[in-house]
């Protein structure tokens, strides 16, 4: 097929899905898409390729009746990639500096996969009532009804991270891995400097001042002492140092006389006097511990509005009212839940506080209680977008990532997975919608309500209870979908490979209406395995049971090489990724050393990723109205009452929170 020929079918075929898919921000997401409904799914897909007469029916319905007499397993479990995750290439070539010093990071760090290769390989007993438990499943048709109650309870597993002791935790402090974070800029006081006393420490506004009875009728206030509002007490400010001429704001009557470069200059460094006020001010807020205080209730959060519903809970953008900052509202759905609170929230919030530190995985704030004792929120850091918007947006606009825009991503997300992976950590739903990127075009990891840690190899036991019903189809690896006694890291891995021919295609790579057409797709691309080249494959239940066509391997390499959609070492990495044996799949951390990083053209930097106005802003006021309003109320008060506009400063209380006719400062 010429190449026009076939980007017109693609795109055709894209076309037709797209429409299924649009509503996909939403309660209305394809169903395809989520691993939590698959179980009505699959009941539903049965149907459907029963009454289809093409080639994939027979396929697919050896492949269900498989799944109805599953045979009994007996053979080792090895799912750990002991040998290879060893191994490091010699020839390759080490990369930038900045990945050398990664690399020493990681290496620091104790990874769980080279961990791995310590233990022991174990014979795995029989389990005939794990087998029972799946064919349930299979035949029971109010499976759906007790799915969820079925499969949280096949995922209990112990941490194989140790919890600190109490006594550690009554000790913490900002940037514990339990105390609150530090505001970014503020300086640490020398670990002997005396401490604060509480008469000291500077009165906070108990009650947020509400925005009720803003002033309006300002619009005649000097334009000029507007724009230099905020530089008041700046001269004190550059008291100690008048080395720097910008660390003095000009009179307002010397302002005119300025160079539009001066004025520029004296406006940046206004800001960052303004922005460093402001971190002190935040800094010298008593510290609110949950670990002693219980959690704070959601009215200290104003609700701006809604982001999004998703299958777990509704998330919302609100505002912190003590600091102003802008955070993602998830709200917990409690209504179905009998046995108290949700285990897929307890993980999702259990894994966040593990490994949201990083800059590539969303980071969790604080979780919150709401009005009734079921409303359960988690405030996280707001993220604009989310890939899949983003990637239909562009497509939209017929525009594709340029390929150091693609490694940029790759870097980010590869970053965050290897994270996780070293802190035990499956994420199990990776895809472009629950990847979040921001404004400025950092990447982060979201929604882990899937997500779970995992034991060591040797602990077979348990982690053969993982239920294989995990990822969205078109993301889900080959051996989940062959249906495997036990899985690890690897499942991750083939949804990173699926998100990077998603970043270059800018649309998923295998899109199966239902499982046995995702192994059809899986197979055409990229051939049916064979024995040799995979032999743990005899061991996953739906290959020892369906006989399936011979497809030869190549359907890859045709369509990015083919199409020069990427160079020979970025096919490499995918077709790393992407490798059918999970054992010879790439971990993150082989991923993050791959030569295409070091090619040329190199990935930009962040902020060269493209953004668009996010749509859960959209009813947010513009930026530029809000400033000017604010701007010309601080000139106003500064006027009335500087002493009082000082203080206002200090502790962040913005000048359209008060009302300027009766202000009042609570000492
Ligand atoms: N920190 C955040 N900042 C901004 N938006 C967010 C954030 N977290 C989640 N969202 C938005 O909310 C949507 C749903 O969130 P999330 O995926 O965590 O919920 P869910 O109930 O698990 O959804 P799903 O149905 O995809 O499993 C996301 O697709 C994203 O658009």
């Amino acid at each position: 097929m010429s190449s026009s020929r076939h980007d017109r079918k693609r795109h055709n075929d894209e076309d037709r899905r797209d429409s299924h898919h649009s509503k996909s921000r939403d309660s209305q997401r394809s169903r395809d898409e989520r691993p939590r409904d698959s179980g009505r799914d699959y009941d539903r897909d049965r149907k459907d390729y029963r009454s289809r007469g093409d080639y994939s029916r027979g396929t697919s319905e050896k492949y269900d009746r498989s799944r109805r007499s599953p045979t009994r397993y007996d053979r080792n479990e090895r799912n750990d990639r002991n040998d290879r995750d060893r191994r490091r290439p010699d020839d390759r070539d080490r990369g930038r500096d900045d990945r050398k010093d990664k690399r020493r990071d990681r290496s620091r760090t104790r990874s769980p996969v080279s961990h791995k290769s310590s233990s022991k390989k174990s014979e795995s007993p029989k389990h005939p009532t794990e087998d029972a438990r799946l064919f349930d499943r299979i035949l029971d048709p109010n499976y759906k009804a007790k799915s969820s109650t079925v499969l949280e309870i096949q995922d209990v597993e112990m941490s194989p991270v140790e919890l600190k002791e109490e006594t550690e935790i009554s000790t913490f402090t900002f940037d514990d891995d339990c105390g609150p974070a530090r505001p970014t800029g503020v300086s640490v006081p020398p670990e002997n400097s005396e401490p604060v006393s509480d008469e000291e420490r500077p009165a906070t506004p108990t009650t947020p001042v509400t925005p009720d009875n803003i002033q309006e009728d300002i619009d005649g206030a000097d334009e000029t002492i507007a724009d230099l509002n905020e530089t008041i007490s700046d001269q004190e400010d550059a008291e100690d140092d008048d080395s720097n001429k910008y660390d003095v704001t000009p009179e307002p009557e010397k302002w005119d006389e300025l160079s539009d470069e001066e004025k520029t200059l004296h406006k940046q460094a206004m800001k960052r006097r303004k922005k460093q006020r402001s971190d002190e001010a935040i800094s010298k807020l008593p510290v609110y511990y949950p670990g002693l205080h219980g959690c704070q209730h959601i009215a200290e959060y104003a609700i701006l509005n809604v982001i999004a519903e998703g299958t777990y809970g509704e998330v919302f953008r609100g505002k912190n009212t003590r600091t102003d900052e802008i955070v993602a509202l998830k709200r917990f759905k409690m209504e179905k839940e009998k046995e108290g609170f949700p285990i897929t929230a307890l993980r999702e919030i259990n894994m966040l506080l593990k490994a949201g530190s990083h800059e590539n995985i969303v980071n969790v704030r604080e979780i919150l209680l709401g009005r009734k004792e079921t409303d359960v929120y988690m405030a996280m850091e707001y993220v604009e977008h989310d890939m899949k918007s983003l990637i239909d947006k562009m497509k939209s606009k017929n525009q594709r990532f340029r390929t150091g825009q693609q490694k940029r991503l790759m870097l980010q997300l590869l970053s965050g997975i290897e994270h996780m992976h070293n802190l035990w950590i499956l994420h199990r739903d990776l895809k472009t919608s629950n990847l979040l990127i921001s404004h400025s075009g950092v990447l982060k990891i979201a929604d882990f309500g899937l997500s779970r840690e995992f034991g060591e190899a040797s602990n077979i036991e348990t982690r053969m209870r993982l239920t294989p019903v995990v990822v969205t189809l078109w993301y889900r690896s080959i051996e989940l979908l062959l249906e495997p006694k036990t899985y690890s890291t690897p499942v991750d891995m083939w949804s990173v490979g699926c998100i990077m021919a998603e970043f270059i295609l800018m649309s998923p790579l295998f899109r199966g209406t239902n499982e046995p057409n995702q192994v059809d797709l899986i197979f055409q691309m990229m051939g049916t395995p064979n024995e040799n080249a995979w032999p743990e494959i005899k061991e996953l239940r739906i290959w020892n049971t369906v006989e399936f066509p011979k497809w030869k391997s190549g359907g890859l390499k045709k369509l990015f090489r083919g199409e020069r959609l990427l160079n020979e070492s970025g096919f490499e990495l995918l077709e790393g990724l992407l490798s059918m044996n999970p054992r010879k799949r790439l971990t993150a951390s082989e991923a993050l050393d791959h030569k295409w990083f070091d090619e040329h053209p190199v990935a930009v930097s962040c902020d060269e990723l493209p953004t668009y106005p996010a749509k859960s802003e959209l009813n947010a006021a513009p930026p530029q109205q809000q400033q000017k309003k604010k701007n010309r109320l601080e000139a106003l008060l500064a006027e009335e009452d500087p002493e009082r506009a000082a203080l206002l400063r200090q502790f962040n209380v913005k000048a359209d929170q008060v009302k300027t006719s009766d202000f009042q400062l609570k000492f």
